[in-house]
């Protein structure tokens, strides 16, 4: 194939990784946030790949930068958000030839410490790795932003209240109908919001609230549900959570089903099945997975 018959489709570089801490401190009560942040461009930048014409380069070395001293002037790092969307408007304004900024963001969990039964001003616990991401696009065209937040790696387990039966069964099928059984997921959801104008997307949403809301109908439906199946709490998680968060307009869950199977004791004459069913053993793979999206209708046109 000759070079004429090959274009540069796409590009968009930047820094990934980029470790953040920052402490705000109000008298003795101090806070911290951890983030780590990706700031990847595009725009026009093509030269830089096809003709090694690096005036066009706003280094990755300054991108890295520009997430520490945004950091700095921010009062917003706790809201990702927020944060990322601070980011791309100085990345838009500062750089005529930069058209989309991106700014993913992962905030790892930091929380205050309990101390003698009462909250330390200073300290804090992983408790949990779950993290709260967000994708924040910003086009320069139309001042247009889009932003996919999530929640990711939030592992949960019950012991009972959930079956699995009347699947489908065929010459194939070798799995027995439960009617308890153990159901374990992480729980990845990722969620876009409805408006793109900037200025609704940053000053309308509390969007530390929607994350919130996000895990809270998460674990309350999870715990309380009389599981059918995975994909049947998972719906009911999603319609939840439209409903209680207008300004989400679309949800998407990725659900590993992380299997417990019981332990078969008849060799050695020990029952360890239905009610004296205990003992069981996790297994890590293969695991069920389990997606789904959704969304709102359109509204009817009159
Ligand atoms: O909730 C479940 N959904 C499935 O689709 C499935 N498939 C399976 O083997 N076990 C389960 N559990």
């Amino acid at each position: 194939m000759s070079s004429s018959q090959v274009y540069l489709k796409k590009a968009r570089y930047g820094k990934d990784k980029v470790k953040v801490m920052k402490v705000y401190r109000d008298g003795k009560w101090q806070t911290c946030v951890e983030l780590t942040v990706a700031l990847t461009l595009e725009g026009d930048i093509e030269t830089s790949y096809t003709e090694a014409d690096n005036s066009v380069v706003v280094t990755t070395d300054t991108c890295k930068n520009t997430v520490y001293i945004m950091a700095k002037r921010s009062a917003n790092v706790d809201n990702i958000e927020v944060f990322a969307q601070e980011i791309t408007e100085h990345v838009l304004k500062q750089y005529k030839h930069i058209h989309v900024a991106h700014v993913q963001i992962i905030k790892h969990k930091w929380s205050r410490m309990l101390i003698d039964g009462e909250l330390h001003p200073h300290s804090f616990v992983r408790d949990g790795e779950d993290v709260q991401t967000t994708h924040v696009i910003h086009h320069r065209d139309g001042n247009k932003i889009t932003i996919e937040s999530g929640l990711k790696n939030l592992l949960v387990l019950k012991t009972t209240g959930s079956a699995f039966h009347s699947f489908y069964r065929d010459e194939y099928t070798t799995l027995p109908e439960v009617w308890d059984r153990i159901f374990s997921t992480s729980v990845d959801a990722t969620w876009r919001f409805e408006s793109t104008k900037p200025s609704v997307l940053r000053h309308q949403v509390n969007f530390p609230e929607v994350h919130a809301s996000v895990k809270k109908i998460t674990m309350d439906t999870f715990a309380k549900d009389d599981s059918a199946s995975v994909q049947a709490t998972l719906y009911k998680m999603q319609q939840q959570i439209l409903r209680d968060n207008k300004s989400v307009a679309e949800i998407d869950y990725a659900l590993p089903n992380k299997h417990y199977f019981g332990v078969d004791m008849s060799k050695f004459k020990i029952d360890n099945t239905d009610k004296n069913l205990d003992v069981f053993q996790p297994v890590a793979d293969p695991s069920g997975l389990i997606t789904a999206t959704t969304a709102r209708k359109p509204a009817a046109k009159l």
